[in-house]
């Protein structure tokens, strides 16, 4: 009889070839890109462990550092990432159009932010990308036509009104001429309500003063310490090994805490709705709420069917993308507006000059240039979510709209992407870099947002070419252009359109006061040195 004479493999012994096969098959695959990706100029690594990802986690304003490498290397570079990987730059107009009208399908999300969006939101239209992000985007969209946000537009003043009574109770009580605000706290709390009632029909409460599980996880996020050391090292390395968002970090507890938060609250929210819907006690407007659609599209007869799990993942996005970004933008504005004394004051008259009634929503979207300009000069400078990074999922080739320098030292007008390769567009620089929007690309000017009589305005030729929302990169664009770029301007407009009216704002210690970015679920101002991401200003009521 044969006797097999292969020696037993030991766990060890297995642990080290998956190990040793795992490094090969990396190297060939990083070598195939080398090939056929084009190599670009850019910045040395100052580590192979984390590449230049530690210096700009660190620094006070990685938009610069984005801007200066630019300058040196051209409109496209490579910066290098954690664990000798390397991430493609674009800065060109015309390459990041191209980028952004092919994602989803030739530039997806990265292997780490689909795990991290799948286990913070579960499977919605953050996590999908393909047909899945087709028919879950065709399944929202008509909630966020303009119809819809016209409708949407009372619910705005609402909020913004309740912030008025509110501060206006507040001086009072103290008898003094004024108050020192927390107006962050108050942003937050607009924010939350209002995507609350316009979204799904429910009223938080938190302008009321009520207690909202939610906004506290929220604040749980900006009084976090600076990150330590493990935990950048942890966030770096996460996106070589996506598995290691599972180590239990405090933000890790947070997002965790939220999810369950927001789950609780859907959960509860859809079940209430679609027993409204089924018996029948649902008004045409709240079936064409975000909810209403969203339960529409779940009957299986529906063209863009969603599961019960896509549902529930929607409404957790939308609490998260509405609450965020918009609160961010208006705490922003009104900093801008307190250290600028002068254009709060034609703000002011530009407002008072339409009337003692609200703007309509056609006024909030065309008759009013200098509330408009504010507004999408905030939006430039401030851009909430800072950069985006996309991996290609399959070969291509990004056209440039001026030539680059390879490493090489030739100059070349297309860029050669190897399916695998990581690219990143610095939002927040592009929006800024003197390089696109000119010499006072960094002062806040809205004027340059205004029209001659010509119909001219003082928008640079190069910033002219950058596609996007009013030619910033704020909402990103393409196929996944920010679903709720309308909804987020009107309300932002709203709000500012009554805040400014009835008070004057100014920074508690002076126009010259630090502030600083904070860490909150995204970057958030704060005043420098305070604790969490608080933002006091001294608050007046205008009397004229
Ligand atoms: C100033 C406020 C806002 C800014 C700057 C902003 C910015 C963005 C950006 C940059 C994206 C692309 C994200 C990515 O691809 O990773 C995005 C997507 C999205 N935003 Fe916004 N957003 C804002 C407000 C809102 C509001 C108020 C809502 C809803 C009520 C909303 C809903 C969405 C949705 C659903 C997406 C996903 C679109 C898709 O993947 O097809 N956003 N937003």
């Amino acid at each position: 009889m044969l006797v097999s004479r292969i020696p037993p493999i030991s766990v060890f012994d297995a642990v080290v070839a998956g190990t040793a096969i795992w490094a090969f098959l990396k190297l060939v695959r990083m070598s195939r890109q080398r090939v056929r990706t084009t190599r670009l100029r850019g910045p040395p690594s100052p580590s192979f462990m984390f590449g230049v990802g530690k210096i700009l986690m660190e620094a006070e304003d990685p938009a610069s550092i984005y801007e200066s490498w630019a300058d040196e290397y051209g409109a496209a570079y490579e910066a290098p990432a954690a664990l000798g990987r390397r991430r493609v730059i674009l800065y060109d107009p015309k390459a990041i159009a191209h980028f952004h009208a092919k994602q989803t399908w030739t530039y997806v999300r990265t292997p780490l932010s689909k795990k991290a969006f799948e286990r913070g939101f579960g499977r919605g239209i953050f996590w999908a990308d393909g047909e899945s992000h087709i028919r879950q985007r065709k399944s929202l969209t008509p909630a966020f036509s303009i119809a819809a946000i016209r409708h949407l537009t009372p619910i705005f003043y609402d909020s913004a009104y309740k912030v008025k009574g509110a501060w206006n109770a507040l001086m009072e009580s103290s008898g003094e001429d004024g108050a020192i605000i927390d107006v962050q706290n108050w942003m937050n709390y607009i924010s939350l309500d209002t995507i609350g009632l316009a979204g799904f029909s429910h009223n938080f409460g938190a302008l009321d003063g009520k207690h909202a599980s939610v906004t506290e996880i929220f604040d749980s996020f900006t009084l976090s310490t600076p990150a330590s050391a493990i935990n950048i090292g942890v966030g770096l390395l996460a996106d070589v090994f996506p598995s290691l968002i599972r180590l239990p970090t405090r933000r890790q507890r947070l997002l965790r805490k939220l999810n369950d938060a927001m789950e609780e609250i859907s959960n509860v929210l859809l079940a209430r709705t679609k027993q409204d819907m089924d018996a029948g006690i649902v008004s045409d407007k709240e079936e064409k709420s975000v909810i209403g659609l969203l339960i529409k599209g779940q009957r299986s007869e529906s063209e863009f069917h969603l599961s019960k799990e896509e549902v529930l993942a929607q409404m957790k996005v939308l609490l998260i993308a509405g609450y965020e970004t918009t609160a961010i933008s208006a705490t922003w504005a009104l900093i801008e507006l307190s250290r600028n004394p002068d254009i709060q004051t034609k703000l002011r008259n530009e407002l008072i000059e339409l009337g003692p009634a609200d703007p309509t929503y056609d006024q909030l979207s065309n008759g009013l240039p200098y509330l408009d300009a504010v507004v999408h000069e905030t939006l430039r400078i401030h851009a909430p979510v800072r950069e985006a990074t996309r991996i290609a999922d399959e070969d291509d080739v990004i056209p440039l709209s001026e030539p680059v320098r390879t490493k090489s030292g030739q100059l070349v007008e297309n860029l050669s992407i190897a399916k695998g390769t990581a690219i990143s567009i610095p939002i927040a620089s592009v929006n800024t870099s003197a390089i696109v929007w000119g010499e006072d690309a960094k002062v806040f000017n809205p004027s340059r947002w205004l029209e001659d009589d010509h119909g001219n305005s003082g928008i640079p030729a190069k910033a002219k070419e950058v596609q996007g929302h009013r030619h910033l990169l704020t909402f990103s664009d393409g196929p996944r252009i920010c679903l709720g770029k309308n909804f987020a301007v009107t309300e932002f407009k709203a709000v500012l359109s009554v805040l400014v009216k009835n008070f004057v704002f100014e920074l508690r210690d002076g126009r010259e006061t630090k502030i600083e970015m904070g860490r909150g679920f995204l970057p958030r101002p704060r005043v420098a040195g305070e604790v969490g991401c608080k933002t006091p200003l001294r608050v007046r009521p205008y009397t004229g």
